[in-house]
């Protein structure tokens, strides 16, 4: 078990999807299957979607995506990517991080970013709506306003895999805010799992040096799930799906085309690296017990 708070010890695997989501959501939901399957076959039990694994990633396409989330089999229809994530799950036994979807609030009528955890039997145990909007406008590059459709998640996630341990979920801009992830690490989770999309401009900045300053910081395992990069799309995603151990280094990265990366995760890691250079125990909390005293906005 990897988990802290008294439970076993065991190993896992861990399978990260890059694939591509196209225009077509069944056929996304169809290639979604595909792969999770193949990751089970191959002896992952938690696998990972990329950010937006069921529509093109942009704020264009979100409200035409957009499912409520209804759980009751009648309403099926209204909620095909909830759904295919639940029976998949099952049918891979393994539990499912779902990447993240665009849903609808139907009583506000709000859209938000989503991703949904399901058990090995298909049980919802996990919602995550992105807290942290990718709003950026760098001249000449890319310019990006999620909050020109989305609304933010108002909560900070961690998900209880029974027999597995913690882990703390959230979402692609979320990570480039340390004290989410500080917090996550600090309610006792091992893995950070980051469903994300960069791009041409921010992935090769920072994508991978945002998922090993996560694990550094927090000396947990950080995994980040991408789409594939497909050049005909409006976004050009960066791809480089990865797995960084408690020690921030990289247990294994794709390259920007579909593919599946697998890592073991083991809490004997979180250990040694924490006895090795012991932050974790060391952190003056008396001197930032509140972070937000210091902010001048
Ligand atoms: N797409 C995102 O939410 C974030 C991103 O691309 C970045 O932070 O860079």
């Amino acid at each position: 078990m990897i988990s802290y708070r008294g439970v076993q010890k065991v190993h896992r695997a861990i399978a990260c999807i890059i694939k591509l989501s196209g225009a077509d959501k069944m056929a996304n939901l169809a290639n979604a299957r595909n792969k999770v399957l193949e990751a089970a076959r191959a002896g992952a039990s938690l696998i990972v979607l990329p950010e937006c694994f069921n529509s093109p990633y942009g704020t264009q396409y979100f409200p035409k995506y957009a499912e409520t989330l209804l759980p009751s089999p009648p309403t099926q229809d209204q909620s095909p990517s909830y759904h295919a994530l639940s029976a998949l799950a099952a049918e891979a036994k393994a539990y499912l991080v779902g990447g993240s979807i665009p849903e609808l609030e139907p009583t506000t009528k709000k859209y938000y970013n989503t991703s949904l955890v399901f058990s090995p039997t298909g049980a919802l145990i996990g919602t995550h709506r992105k807290t942290h909007l990718f709003d950026i406008d760098i001249p000449g590059k890319i310019r990006f306003k999620e909050s020109e459709v989305l609304t933010p998640g108002e909560k900070l996630t961690t998900v209880e895999l029974p027999e597995y341990g913690t882990i703390g979920l959230a979402i692609c801009y979320d990570i480039r805010f340390p004290e989410a992830a500080m917090i996550a690490a600090r309610r006792g989770a091992f893995l950070l799992v980051y469903p994300g999309a960069f791009n041409l401009t921010t992935g090769p900045l920072h994508w991978s040096l945002l998922g090993r300053a996560r694990a550094n910081d927090n000396q947990v395992y950080v995994a980040m799930c991408s789409p594939a990069r497909d050049m005909s799309a409006t976004y050009h995603a960066w791809g480089h799906s990865l797995v960084a151990n408690p020690s921030a280094e990289l247990l294994t990265e794709a390259g920007e085309s579909e593919e599946i990366v697998y890592a073991e995760l083991n809490s004997e890691s979180i250990e040694n690296t924490r006895k090795g250079i012991p932050i974790y125990t060391q952190r003056r909390f008396d001197l930032y017990p509140d972070v937000s005293a210091g902010r001048d906005n």
